[in-house]
């Protein structure tokens, strides 16, 4: 076993000690059912910078550091003192010094803390945390831990690499790597400090394509990442936490006012840092029939997202219509499913299903094709007509898309739709007419701020004339150009969903899983979208709330058994319904209950 000799060039800075840290600067806070913004990298350099020159350039290291130390110390249990080891795998980064003074802390805690530190710090702050842990008897070694000294700790935590990486990661990065992914994989519990290694923070994609470390738990600093939550960042992150490191919203806020004015902080399509980051077909011309991209017809902010966030009740519950005494059916809106061509008219009854059980008024299925059933036996609630004996025009809001195939019929419907000027959020085979007809996609854009979209990675990319890996290679980026192009709110479906408006208002969705990832559950969604655009939200807060109680209610479903395998979509529909009474009785203030079963 190798180790590391003190260098000596590193001095101990004396206005930086645990003891002055104030206990907000290292509380953690989890990101679970919280709406906490969501920052990209040149706003936290930005961040660090302004930090460094108030508070001393070793201030926010060693917060993080105090930060892990105690929420490790939280983990592990009492009885277990003086405890099994924990590994600290540091990079040559400050994400390694975070490493370093966590390693620091927990020694001087009396914690059997140890380092693998495979080469030396490159920079002054990462040399200075090397000393801190050298001073505190911090064992540290160039090598790995052994198979079995690995199995055997509490914790492993990765220090490797944060918003740093710069490129694919590379030996003898990529064999610790791997070995922390194999610890998680086999149920162990691992820690990344601020974001998994080889994870892209700000698309949820990997640097480089190939390697990233999967951990259980990911406890990130000064603000939740992007990537953290879409993309493949939610299966490496596992469960996020975040350490402000005392550095307030206020303060973020007007830092992301200055770096939006320098043009540093927004990642919108014609970007250079993105699309230097990932060479994909972005920049091909917008579909045929409409204006070029940097035209702002509709008088919005060109540069998008503005502000992101990630998705949670406290952001739209407020937007439903109050469960008064006197309503009556009307009060909620009536809504159309439109689709259901013939052979499919399964996903619009689906659909039909899921707006009838979150809230809708009436709810009608307008069937394209022929041959479908008089009515629904299950539910003889909704009623069932052929598309053309229906007055669309009374309608509240209106879902077109589930089952609607691309007949010559179901693109007049669509025309017919969207000359009607009603809320419609506009799916499946509705998207693929629009981007098959730049004259359809010219409507939709006339008429967007009535509208909603909602492709998944497929159908975005159509509407875009890319691939879906392009999409999938920045799925901001593939938002941002939905919305500009369309000029509507678009839902870019998958997990981590994304939701964006014109407005410049961006979320991404945290809930969902795996059970999901089957026949119907898109058809479901968009029926909820339509009943909450007939009970009269606007298309953003009806998408938001459609995209968390779709995905919460997959989750409770899991948890009580039923998925992720085997979840049917229409199982979904009541889990829904569930989940709606007990955010609307939250908010009257009326409920007994938690608003999600995990909580009880
Ligand atoms: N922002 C803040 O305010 C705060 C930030 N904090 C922490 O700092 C982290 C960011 O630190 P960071 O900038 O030093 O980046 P980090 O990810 O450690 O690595 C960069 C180093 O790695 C190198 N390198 C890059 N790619 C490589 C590769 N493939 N293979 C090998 N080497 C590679 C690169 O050198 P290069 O070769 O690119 O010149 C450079 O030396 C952040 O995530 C958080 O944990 C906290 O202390 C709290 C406050
Ligand atoms: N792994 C997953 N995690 C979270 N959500 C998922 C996952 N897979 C699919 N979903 C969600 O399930 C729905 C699937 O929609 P879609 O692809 O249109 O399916 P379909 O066309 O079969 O109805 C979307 O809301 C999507 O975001
Ligand atoms: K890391």
């Amino acid at each position: 076993m190798s180790s590391l000799r003190p260098s000596g060039t590193a001095r101990l800075v004396a206005d930086a000690e645990p003891a002055d840290i104030a206990p907000d600067a290292i509380a953690v806070i989890d990101t679970h059912d919280r709406a906490l913004s969501l920052e990209r990298t040149a706003l936290l350099r930005a961040l660090e910078a302004a930090s460094a020159a108030t508070v001393g350039p070793h201030a926010l290291m060693l917060r993080a550091g105090e930060a892990t130390a105690a929420w490790l110390l939280a983990q592990l249990s009492p009885a277990a003192a003086p405890g099994p080891s924990i590994w600290l795998f540091a990079g040559p980064g400050n994400n390694g010094g975070d490493a370093l003074c966590a390693a620091a802390s927990l020694r001087r805690q009396g914690a059997d803390a140890r380092v693998c530190l495979p080469s030396e710090p490159t920079g002054p702050v990462g040399r200075w945390a090397l000393e801190r842990a050298r001073a505190a008897g911090v064992p540290l070694q160039t090598l790995a831990p052994t198979p079995a000294q690995c199995a055997a700790a509490a914790w492993l935590v990765d220090g490797l690499f944060g918003i740093g990486l710069s490129r694919a990661l590379g030996e003898p990065f990529a064999s610790l790597a791997r070995t922390l992914s194999a610890r998680t994989a086999a149920g162990a519990r691992v820690l990344a400090l601020d974001i998994p290694s080889g994870l892209d923070a700000d698309t949820g994609t990997i640097v480089g394509g190939e390697l990233a470390v999967e951990v259980s738990h990911t406890l990130t600093f000064l603000a939740a990442k992007p990537g953290l939550f879409t993309g493949v960042g939610r299966d490496l992150a596992g469960h996020v936490a975040l350490a402000r490191l005392g550095v307030d919203d206020a303060r973020i806020a007007t830092l992301r006012h200055a770096t939006a004015a320098d043009g540093g902080v927004h990642h919108a399509a014609g970007d250079s840092t993105a699309s230097d980051a990932a060479p994909t077909a972005r920049h091909e011309a917008e579909p045929e029939g409409l204006p070029p991209r940097d035209e702002d017809e509709t008088g919005h902010p060109a540069a998008l997202p503005a502000a992101l966030a990630l998705n949670a009740p406290d952001g739209f519950a407020a937007a439903f219509p109050r469960r008064k005494a006197s309503s009556n059916k009307g009060t909620f809106g009536s809504v159309a499913i439109i689709g259901g061509d013939t052979g499919t008219c399964g996903a619009a009854i689906l659909s039909a299903r899921a707006a009838l059980y979150c809230g809708a008024g009436r709810v009608h299925a307008a069937l394209i094709g022929q041959g479908g059933p008089a009515y629904d036996p299950p539910h003889p609630e909704i009623m069932m007509r052929q598309v053309d004996a229906i007055a669309l025009d009374t309608m509240d809001g209106l879902t077109i898309g589930p089952g609607l195939g691309k007949s010559a019929h179901a693109a007049q419907v669509l025309r017919d739709v969207l000359a009607l000027a009603l809320p419609t959020i506009i799916d499946a085979d509705a998207l693929n007419l629009i981007a098959a007809d730049p004259d359809l996609a010219a409507r939709v854009r006339a008429q967007g701020r009535h509208l909603v979209l909602t492709p998944h990675p497929g159908e975005a990319a159509r509407l875009l004339g890319v691939t879906t890996r392009d999409i999938e290679a920045d799925r901001i980026d593939a938002i941002t150009r939905l919305v500009r192009t369309y000029a509507c709110t678009v839902v870019l479906k998958g997990s981590g969903t994304l939701i964006a408006a014109p407005d410049g208002r961006f979320a991404i969705n945290p809930t969902g899983n795996s059970g999901l990832a089957t026949g119907g559950t898109g058809d479901v969604l968009s029926g909820v979208i339509g009943a909450f655009l007939a009970q009269h939200l606007a298309p953003f807060d009806a998408a938001l709330a459609a995209t968390w109680i779709h995905g919460r209610a997959a989750e409770e479903l899991a948890i009580a058994g039923v998925g992720p395998a085997g979840l049917t979509a229409g199982e979904l529909a009541p889990a829904m319904r569930a989940l709606l009474n007990r955010l609307l009785a939250r908010r009257a203030g009326t409920s007994t209950m938690p608003e999600t079963q995990a909580e009880e």
